[in-house]
């Protein structure tokens, strides 16, 4: 069923104007995304920035190939986990020499909140949010047995009401700023007030938010935080991940995975642990160099952008998304999951449908790549490096073919059908 075009040609008109007075538009051309796809995947792994694969092909033909093991100093390779982290800190509000990357952003989690629990002995509880994502609470819940702490599922919007009864028995609490289903955004400075209020240490996991919207580590006096490198930083599949340290705790900063990059003398080779000045403490083993410079050449494509401009523009995109929504997929059954005010919003659109898994895959068999968690979210991010509004609305106008023409109900019929 086709849509009635004035009002097609009207959200068109809207899209174009939008682009075309988009700031953001010519950083497109930094990314190589495949013809005749919409990707509204980018909060899950980001595309490939066009600088990564020369990049590669440095980084293995010449430095590897060629340098062999002496890269590690004429290519810099030992110094590459604190130039990256500088690199991802410029783009969260924190001064170079505060933050690492490599490993997981489950490792990093790890080590951070065990060293923020050493940070606040006697304090017996660690918070969570039971809406966090799974890696995140799974982790929390290891180092309260590691520690003979106890794990307390608080929502963000309930943080403020237990730290007032509970505050001063809090060692951490670790939250994300973007709920990485819905696409809420939490109060980021507020949540990290109350926490600090009551004594306890703010951790946030940045993975939804480091690269789509700025963050103010330094200006807000966060104490840790932790995020991955393949999301909006667009790395690559398991870039490397980054953990911030706030320059006055690296000195107390004690966390358990020592590992001898983080030693004070590496090549010493002493057998007791003596830990680096710094945030250099907090490496661990050999980082995954290729990996590493990935993330480093997929950074530049955030040169000289400002996160402002790309927080206007991603929100203009998501309001964008909700009010194509409202026109076009008005009466299908489709329930608004994402806030509407532009403040309690990240970096994707979430709309709620029984059929979410079928549609999902009906739109990506049409070039439409989303994502839906269940059981019943399709989930659709937004990343303002490369994303434009006419995007947006073929997006939308894709999945009301889709659920009109009844696509999903073949595609769900394939899928009860297909023998794996
Ligand atoms: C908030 C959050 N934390 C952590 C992760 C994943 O952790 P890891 O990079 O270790 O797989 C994800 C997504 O995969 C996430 O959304
Ligand atoms: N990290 C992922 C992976 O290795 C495979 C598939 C998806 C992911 C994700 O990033 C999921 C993501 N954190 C989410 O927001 O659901």
């Amino acid at each position: 069923m086709t849509t009635a075009t004035p009002v097609l040609d009207a959200l068109a008109a809207r899209a174009t104007s939008l682009d075309d007075a988009d700031p953001l538009a010519p950083l497109r051309e930094r990314f190589l995304l495949p013809e005749g796809v919409v990707y509204l995947d980018g909060n899950s792994l980001g595309a490939l920035p066009a600088a990564v694969p020369p990049a590669m092909a440095d980084a293995v033909r010449r430095q590897w190939g060629t340098d062999l093991i002496r890269s590690w100093n004429d290519n810099a390779w030992w110094q590459a986990p604190l130039r990256v982290g500088d690199a991802i800190g410029h783009l969260i509000g924190a001064a170079p020499g505060q933050t690492v990357a490599g490993d997981s952003t489950s490792v990093q989690l790890f080590n951070a909140l065990s060293a923020a629990v050493r940070l606040r002995p006697g304090r017996p509880l660690l918070l969570t949010d039971p809406a966090h994502f799974p890696t995140d609470q799974y982790i929390a819940d290891s180092v309260a047995r590691l520690f003979g702490l106890e794990v307390r599922r608080i929502p963000a919007a309930g943080l403020p009401g237990f730290l007032a009864e509970e505050g001063h028995r809090v060692a951490v609490a670790g939250y994300s700023p973007v709920d990485y289903r819905t696409g809420e955004l939490h109060d980021v400075p507020g949540t990290t007030r109350a926490v600090q209020r009551a004594g306890a240490l703010m951790l946030w996991d940045l993975c939804h938010a480091a690269g789509a919207l700025p963050v103010r580590l330094d200006e807000l006096g966060v104490d840790l935080a932790v995020g991955c490198g393949y999301k909006y930083l667009s790395g690559g599949p398991g870039a490397p991940a980054f953990l911030y340290v706030a320059e006055r705790h690296q000195a107390a900063f004690d966390h358990p995975i020592t590992g001898w990059n983080g030693h004070s003398e590496p090549f010493g080779l002493s057998g007791g642990y003596t830990p680096a000045e710094g945030v250099g403490r907090a490496r661990i083993g050999t980082p995954p160099i290729l990996s590493l410079l990935a993330l480093e050449a997929a950074l530049t494509a955030f040169e000289g952008v400002d996160m402002e401009l790309v927080r206007a523009k991603s929100l203009s995109l998501t309001g964008f998304f909700q009010d194509c929504a409202d026109t076009l997929l008005a009466g299908l059954g489709f329930g608004d999951v994402t806030p509407r005010e532009p403040g309690r919003r990240g970096s994707q659109v979430v709309l709620r449908h029984p059929e979410a898994y079928a549609m999902v895959q009906a739109l990506a068999a049409r070039g439409v790549v989303g994502d839906m968690r269940a059981p019943d979210l399709l989930r659709f991010g937004v990343n303002a490096l490369y994303i434009s509004h006419r995007e947006v609305l073929d997006a939308v106008r894709q999945l009301r073919e889709v659920t009109t023409d009844g696509e999903h109900w073949q595609e769900r019929f394939r899928l009860r059908t297909t023998v794996t």
